[in-house]
């Protein structure tokens, strides 16, 4: 029987000469990849690829080494299409990235909207990016503002995109994917909730307490100490506070703000009560123009996958060989596809790096329905 030295010498041997094989063929990719260039073909070529694999397969006996062997041509192919997006980009073929760089965004011209009414955590958001006395009005719904922005009525909308406890504000993802509308920055303000009624409401007379849900659900804990309290959700935190002013009824309070109880003439009954204290939410500021701002390093993109088996594997694997760290997955269900889902893809980067320029170029060709959301 062979030592372990010698047979490690006999797999030394071998992959020397795959080694070689391997520069051999990915020269000959980059030859394929010149001819592309001139020609204008895409790069990817699905039925090139199933033939490859049926064939490969077929060359090898048993099962486990099929698969084996699928998973190396697999490989192989999609390296081999790597180095032929490099080149595409190199020559200028990157396609269309039709995002205009800009060096700053006119915030004193600016005309802002947010979701809610006065005191709403939106609000917040909005004049710690744009300045406490930007030019700015407020509409019922995230889709009211996502209208708003794209015919043109206000320049930017600032919206919640994710809280850190109760993670994404999942109809945003939908309104992005909806709408022409782009992401050119964002900001993250800290969320504190109270319990706020009428002034003079005891906590033992509530029966009735309303809230936008995230908020109902970033302060479970403090609601299920109290679990005879029927939970209402409304669209804003601050209508739930207008609603408690309005309606005059003791047996109802609001999970608000404090600034959004003092603008309703609420009293805070009980002060701090989210489940995380470092509460806080990410909020995007969107435009209906296709710009990104010099300095942007964070860029968000959907796209479709097929429904195949490594298909994600696959479209993840530009942002590994591009060197991109991704760091947000987020998947929705798609309209009227069961089981289907978009994914939501952050990873840091500037449109301007040729890393994320290769990267798009083959995301562009590899999913479906690439849409770049925007760089910020
Ligand atoms: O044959 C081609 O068109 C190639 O680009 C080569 C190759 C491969 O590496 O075999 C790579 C990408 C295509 O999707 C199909 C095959």
């Amino acid at each position: 029987m062979a030592t372990l030295e010698e047979l490690r010498l006999q797999l030394d041997e071998i992959d020397d000469q795959l080694v070689k094989l391997y520069e051999n063929r990915m020269q000959v990719c980059k030859e394929v990849g010149e001819f592309k260039v001139n020609s204008g073909r895409k790069v990817f070529d699905k039925l090139r690829e199933r033939e490859k694999l049926a064939a490969v397969s077929a060359k090898v006996s048993g099962d486990f080494n099929k698969k084996g062997i699928q998973e190396l041509y697999e490989q192989l192919m999609s390296m081999s299409r790597k180095l032929q997006y490099q080149l595409l980009v190199e020559a200028g073929a990157l396609g269309r990235l039709p995002f205009i760089e800009v060096d700053s965004l006119n915030k004193d011209k600016a005309r802002v909207v947010f979701q809610g009414v006065e005191g709403a955590y939106g609000q917040a958001a909005m004049q710690h990016y744009f300045g406490e006395n930007c030019n700015s009005f407020h509409v019922r719904t995230f889709r009211d503002a996502m209208e708003a922005i794209e015919e043109g009525s206000a320049d930017y909308a600032v919206l919640p995109i994710e809280n850190s406890s109760a993670g994404a504000v999942n109809e945003m993802y939908d309104l992005l994917v909806e709408f022409e509308n782009y992401i050119v920055a964002e900001t993250i303000i800290p969320i504190t909730h109270t319990l706020s009624g009428l002034p003079g409401t005891n906590l033992d007379e509530i029966k009735r307490v309303y809230s936008k849900a995230e908020a109902l659900m970033q302060t479970s804990r403090f609601l299920d100490e109290h679990s005879n309290w029927q939970q209402i959700s409304v669209v804003n935190t601050a209508i739930a506070a207008k609603k408690i002013l309005e309606d005059q009824d003791k047996t109802q309070a609001a999970v608000c703000s404090a600034y959004a109880a003092k603008v309703h003439g609420l009293s805070v009954l009980q002060d701090e009560i989210n489940d995380e204290p470092n509460n806080s939410t990410r909020f995007i500021v969107v435009t209906n123009q296709k710009i990104f701002l010099q300095d942007a390093s964070k860029i968000s993109i959907c796209f479709e996958v097929p429904h195949e088996s490594g298909s994600l594997y696959r479209i993840l694997s530009h942002f590994i060989y591009n060197d991109l760290n991704m760091t947000k997955i987020e998947s929705r269900p798609m309209e009227g596809r069961n089981w289907e889902y978009r994914f939501f893809v952050d990873f840091e980067g500037n449109m301007a790096d040729a890393a994320v320029k290769n990267a798009i170029r083959g995301l562009r060709e590899e999913a479906r329905n690439l849409k770049i959301l925007g760089n910020y």
